[in-house]
């Protein structure tokens, strides 16, 4: 058996984590798939965050030592006994037995604050959503499933900032993927795409159209970032995902219409930008387990 692709999707708490992470497992199949939220290797319960006035984002209210050695344990393929941080009431629970599967999926704050964490992705994705943006989607989300009122998130997220600034969002530094959803013009999010050096990303500037259909490039600089557009049109959406799809042949049986789907509240919409964001990711880990199947230790790019 060839070890496990590790998929690391870091970004503050509400940027779209779960939402990325929901429809890849759905699309590798969940018997496929381990899921770790690193919000169980948190330090202090919700109480005691509270009488040692620290957040959740700070590295100290973390275990990251554990981090570690639970996802280099994970990557080598052996089992870990996780421990369990239950949202619903901001308590631990008892731990759990997890064995890695084909692929693990980590989401979380932290995940590439230390180098060890960093080493431990094959992919590494970093979610950055426009900040008003992601303080409406965790208004809705705090207040709609973890049991907050709106005035507590507010204050919460102040109280978070400068955590945010110091801990979360330099490690955008060290992705390979980052994705910035903006509110667009058609009532859809656009998607930034910013593509790292560290992987090598299927080419899409064949499709860039300069926005008679909804591909750009935003910043040919150093990076490469590409602009889609939520009011792709459809019919191209699917032309640019057939393109990544014939690249990866050997994972057709992964097709899946149902890419891009996200909720609000309990309703069901779709994205076309997510969609092939997550398409572009999934391109990822499945090149990558092709090449570790074939006796390569993964495809990051010496840097
Ligand atoms: N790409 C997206 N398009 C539309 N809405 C989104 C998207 N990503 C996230 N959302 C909205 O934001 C909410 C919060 O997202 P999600 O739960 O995925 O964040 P998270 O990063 O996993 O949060 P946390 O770390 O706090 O658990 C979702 O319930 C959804 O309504
Ligand atoms: O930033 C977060 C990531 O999910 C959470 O707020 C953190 O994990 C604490 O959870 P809760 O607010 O449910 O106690």
């Amino acid at each position: 058996m060839p070890r496990p692709i590790i998929l690391g999707v870091v970004g503050d708490s509400a940027a779209g984590k779960t939402t990325i992470t929901r429809g890849l497992v759905r699309l590798l199949g969940e018997e496929h798939v381990t899921h770790i939220a690193a919000d169980d290797y948190h330090r202090f319960d919700r109480r005691q965050r509270a009488e040692h006035a620290i957040t959740p984002l700070h590295p100290a209210c973390n275990y990251m030592d554990i981090m570690e050695q639970h996802f280099r344990e994970v990557r080598a393929g052996r089992p870990i006994l996780k421990p369990v941080y239950r949202h619903q009431d901001g308590t631990f629970g008892a731990p759990v037995y997890v064995t890695p599967r084909q692929f693990t999926i980590v989401e979380g704050l932290l995940g590439y604050h230390t180098e060890a964490l960093r080493e431990v992705f094959d992919v590494r994705v970093f979610l950055a959503p426009l900040e008003e943006l992601r303080r409406k989607w965790k208004v809705d989300r705090d207040c709609s499933r973890r049991g907050y009122t709106t005035d507590q998130v507010l204050e919460e997220l102040d109280r978070r900032e400068s955590d945010s600034a110091t801990f979360i969002r330099p490690q955008r530094r060290f992705a390979d993927i980052v994705v910035c959803f903006v509110p667009g013009d058609h009532g859809q999010f656009d998607a930034e795409v910013t593509l790292g050096r560290g992987l090598v990303h299927p080419d899409l500037t064949p499709f860039v159209d300069g926005d008679q259909r909804g591909l750009t490039i935003v910043d040919a600089g150093t990076e490469h970032t590409l602009a889609i557009s939520g009011g792709i049109d459809p019919g191209y959406a699917a032309t640019i995902e057939e393109a990544i799809w014939d690249r990866m042949h050997f994972a057709s049986h992964l097709r899946s219409e149902r890419l891009g789907e996200f909720t609000v509240g309990t309703q069901l919409h779709r994205s076309e930008s997510l969609a092939l964001v997550q398409l572009l990711v999934l391109y990822h880990l499945v090149t990558a387990r092709a090449s570790v199947a074939l006796g390569a230790d993964g495809l990051r790019v010496a840097s």
